[in-house]
């Protein structure tokens, strides 16, 4: 099994202004929150990954480090076992064709000016895909890929619907031939029979062209059907990991358990159901950091943060729990 990316107790914190002067002429000390602390996660080639959370846990950060957008604080982050901060130009620009991102917002990342012909020519010429003579047949195959006419070359985004602005987003996405795809809820706020089309072509270009996946989404029905494995996280980390099958039938984690029962998407019945606040992530407590709102909490997980690990070695799953349920 080879792995892309490997992720080893990556930090990523932020200064967000100063705390209180201490003394009358005393220094204030810089705040810093704390958006990532402690991921561990691997991805190896063809797996199709899903990171959930509630928003604010971390997973745009994550996929920001893990793009090279931003390096990391602390903590060790290798792609195809390089460190980001070692790659050379060249790498940087392999990194760049063989990674390839969805926006969540399609429309806004398209230059309003350019036909999608333009659009999808710019990758080709970028990554020197083919010679210019082949490009016409390039874009007409790219669009036919994700199922849409070739006549289209010749619209303006504003010109295309919003399931076919983003089915040219992942026609862009796959000009420079990538072996992965990163995608940030590149579903949400399309009516649901354009969204299962949507979420059914991703489906199919993952499995047909053995593509990886990382796939950003707050609703757990969509990582079930689109991604073999879940990484579930909470105020930056991870805290559970494994078949998304597996932890939605059997989960390890009370954070788990608690958004299956807000199933499929947990972002306003959670904050019913669970309760007790959310931790700060400029000043988060000792021990667990769900220990707040944890319906099982016991004395020992105010003392001790858990790590993230495999219970036996042929586990196929992690959990940073002290008493994990299911036991
Ligand atoms: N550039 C930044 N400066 C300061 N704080 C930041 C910055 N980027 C992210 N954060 C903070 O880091 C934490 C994690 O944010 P992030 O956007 O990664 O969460 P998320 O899980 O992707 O949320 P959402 O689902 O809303 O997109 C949040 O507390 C956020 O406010």
């Amino acid at each position: 099994m080879s792995l892309l990316f490997e992720m080893h107790d990556v930090e990523k914190s932020y200064a967000v202004g100063h705390g209180p002067r201490t003394s009358l002429f005393g220094r204030r000390a810089p705040r810093r929150l704390k958006a990532l602390d402690g991921v561990r996660l691997d991805i190896a080639a063809g797996d199709s990954v899903a990171l959930v959370g509630e928003s604010g846990s971390g997973k745009s950060t994550l996929v920001r480090l893990m793009l090279g957008l931003e390096p990391p604080s602390d903590g060790r982050l290798r792609y195809r076992q390089a460190e980001f901060g070692t790659l050379d130009a060249a790498g940087r620009q392999r990194f760049a064709r063989e990674v390839a991102f969805i926006y969540q917002n399609a429309r806004g990342s398209m230059n309003p000016r350019l036909r999608v012909r333009d659009i999808l020519i710019e990758p080709l010429r970028l990554y020197k895909i083919c010679p210019p003579a082949d490009e016409a047949a390039r874009v007409a195959a790219l669009l036919q890929r994700v199922g849409l006419s070739a006549a289209l070359a010749d619209r303006f985004p504003a010109e295309l619907s919003g399931g076919q602005v983003r089915r040219v987003a992942v026609a862009r996405a796959l000009a420079g031939e990538p072996t992965t795809l990163v995608a940030d809820e590149s579903v949400a706020g399309l009516d649901v029979s354009v969204q299962a089309q949507l979420l059914n072509l991703l489906r199919d270009l993952c499995r047909d062209m053995g593509l990886t996946l990382v796939f950003i989404t707050h609703d757990l029905g969509v990582a079930s059907y689109l991604c073999q494995r879940v990484a579930v996280m909470y105020l930056g980390r991870i805290v559970e990991e494994g078949p998304t099958a597996e932890v939605m039938a059997r989960p390890l984690h009370p954070y788990t358990r608690a958004l299956m029962q807000a199933f499929p998407s947990f972002e306003r019945p959670l904050k019913a159901s669970l309760a007790g606040e959310i931790p700060s992530p400029i000043d988060l407590p000792q021990g667990c950091r769900f220990a707040s709102r944890c319906p099982d909490v016991r004395a020992a997980c105010r003392l001790e943060d858990p790590v993230l690990t495999r219970r036996t070695d042929a586990d196929t799953r992690t959990v940073a729990c002290l008493f994990p349920l299911n036991d």
